[in-house]
């Protein structure tokens, strides 16, 4: 049993002891490599964590993170004193009312699940999923190009009945949408992942679960026990934890696809994020201490709580080959070049992606990219799958991408939103999209997504064809030596 009197000791950056869920544990070590960033655990030194924790993890994560000599024994609660219970007094006063949670009827709209949550769900869980990188550039850049696609309809063309369904990575679905793989979904609600796992079976799409999930594989795969997932890997700065996550996959039947993600070498600066954190780094017991904790804190989360691989480059498509023998799609492709490698790399697909705006700001919109990719290299269409996320938020964006030459979409916050509601909620949300792909494509003309895939006479491109990199030849630097 371990004592308050004891715990309050270990309250310093560099010793840090903590309660959470009852146990006492020592998060010296862990605190510089939690994937979260090292702040969250600084702040709770020498405190009760369990709420924060329990937020965002499920609970038995730490249980299995720790090793035994980090685990310190059982909490004397008998010890529990009144400096104690003030200590752990959060700063609630700020918080929204999640009784201002809008009924899920009203939500008629994808954009309605983010304004929701923006409303009644903690400010911190919000900063997480609605922040982007810097100026957000690329944030809103990913949702405007959409709206300037326009589409050139066909009339007459009987209508009455419209196919949706697609094949991708060799699952049926019945429309051709993905749900994006986002961290930590219990920010959002208890169900987390579980309800983005259930909500996509219930609506014949597939969840394509993140590494840095709240819950365990297992617990997600039984959310939907009869429908297929996709799996986004992270690769881990320690190699083995990746390899030893393939090696666990090679047995779990339901999962069709590997999503390595490749274009957050290292984390953004989010500033929703930071600004928040920065405000919350300082535990109650540091007051004298408190600089010592904000350099350790704040800014360079970014590098310090990274565990992902930056050495990773396309030698190691062969890596992954060698311990797993599903599909290999890129994630976070972004130019024609790096498709083309993709293609040259033997990899079965890409998604056209730039982390939703939480990667590089100013790298192009990711529809942007799917064009280039179209226009310069549309072999790699047909030799491979195509996929593009990025700031899809109607139905009729999903038509455009197929008509494009895409086989699937992803997306993103709405869905993470919509995880609020439970499952329930990840339902409604993907039957807005499948209800307005539908009349899209009856009022667009088209009766199979399939056979229009790739079609461009329903596209009329010209508002944004003058934003796509020029081939060198034809732009400004023609006639200049490209390196100098
Ligand atoms: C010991 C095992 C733990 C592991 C393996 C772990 C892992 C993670 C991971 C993977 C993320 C997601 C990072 C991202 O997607 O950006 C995260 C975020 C987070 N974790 Fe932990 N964590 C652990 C312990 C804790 C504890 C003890 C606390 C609380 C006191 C905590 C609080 C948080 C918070 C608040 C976030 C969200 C940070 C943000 O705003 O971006 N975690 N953690
Ligand atoms: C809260 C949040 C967490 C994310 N976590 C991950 C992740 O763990 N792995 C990953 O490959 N992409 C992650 N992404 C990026 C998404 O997979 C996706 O590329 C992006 O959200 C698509 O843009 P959209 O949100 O505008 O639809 C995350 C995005 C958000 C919003």
């Amino acid at each position: 049993m371990v004592s308050v009197a004891e715990i309050t000791k270990h309250a310093t950056p560099d010793d840090i002891w903590m309660v959470v869920n009852g146990k006492v544990y020592d998060l010296t070590n862990f605190a510089p490599n939690h994937p979260g960033g090292p702040d969250m655990i600084y702040k709770y030194a020498g405190r009760d964590g369990s709420k924060t924790y329990n937020d965002f993890h499920a609970a038995d994560l730490i249980e299995k993170e720790l090793s035994d000599s980090d685990k310190k024994g059982e909490f004397d609660e008998t010890t529990i004193t009144q400096t104690w219970i003030d200590a752990q007094k959060e700063e609630l006063a700020s918080e929204p009312d999640p009784n201002e949670r809008p009924p899920l009827s009203s939500l008629i709209n994808l954009d309605d699940f983010e304004i929701a949550f923006a409303k009644s769900g903690p400010r911190k869980a919000n900063a997480y999923v609605s922040s982007a990188s810097n100026d957000l550039l690329t944030l809103n850049a990913n949702k405007s190009a959409w709206q300037k696609l326009w589409f050139r309809p066909r009339i007459m063309r009987n209508v009455a009945s419209v196919n949706t369904k697609m094949t991708m990575f060799g699952c049926n679905v019945a429309m051709p949408v993905w749900i994006c793989p986002m961290g930590i979904a219990k920010t959002v609600g208890p169900e987390g992942e579980k309800a983005l796992g259930a909500g996509a079976a219930a609506s014949g799409i597939v969840h394509c679960m993140s590494t840095t999930a709240s819950y365990g594989i297992e617990d997600i795969l039984a959310s939907a026990p009869s429908n297929p997932f996709f799996y986004q890997v992270y690769v881990d700065k320690q190699r083995h934890k990746t390899e030893a996550m393939l090696q666990k996959l090679a047995n779990e039947k339901q999962v069709k696809a590997l999503f390595i993600t490749v274009d957050l070498a290292v984390v953004s600066k989010r500033e929703a994020d930071e600004r928040i954190r920065t405000q919350e780094t300082t535990s109650v017991y540091q007051s004298g201490e408190k600089n010592k904790i904000d350099k350790k804190g704040g800014g360079l989360a970014r590098t310090t709580g990274s565990f992902i691989d930056w050495t990773l480059s396309w030698e190691d498509v062969a890596w992954v080959r060698k311990h797993s023998r599903l599909p290999i799609v890129i994630k976070g492709v972004q130019s024609a070049a790096d498709a083309k490698m993709a293609l040259k790399m033997g990899c079965q697909g890409i998604v056209v992606s730039n982390h939703g705006g939480r990667a590089l700001d100013n790298a192009p919109a990711t529809l942007l990219i799917l064009m280039e990719l179209r226009r310069d290299c549309p072999e790699v269409f047909e030799k491979m799958e195509v996929h593009v996320d990025g700031g899809v938020r109607r139905g009729s964006d999903v038509l455009k991408a197929i008509c494009l030459g895409a086989r699937g979409v992803g997306v993103g916050r709405p869905f993470q939103c919509s995880v609020a509601y439970d499952t329930e909620g990840v339902e409604s949300c993907a039957a807005i999209l499948q209800d307005e792909l539908e009349t899209a494509m009856r009022l667009c003309g088209v009766t199979d997504l399939e056979k229009a895939r790739g079609d461009l006479s329903y596209l009329n491109t010209s508002e944004l064809e003058h934003y796509l990199p020029k081939p060198l030849a034809r732009s400004w630097f023609a006639g200049l030596r490209a390196r100098l």
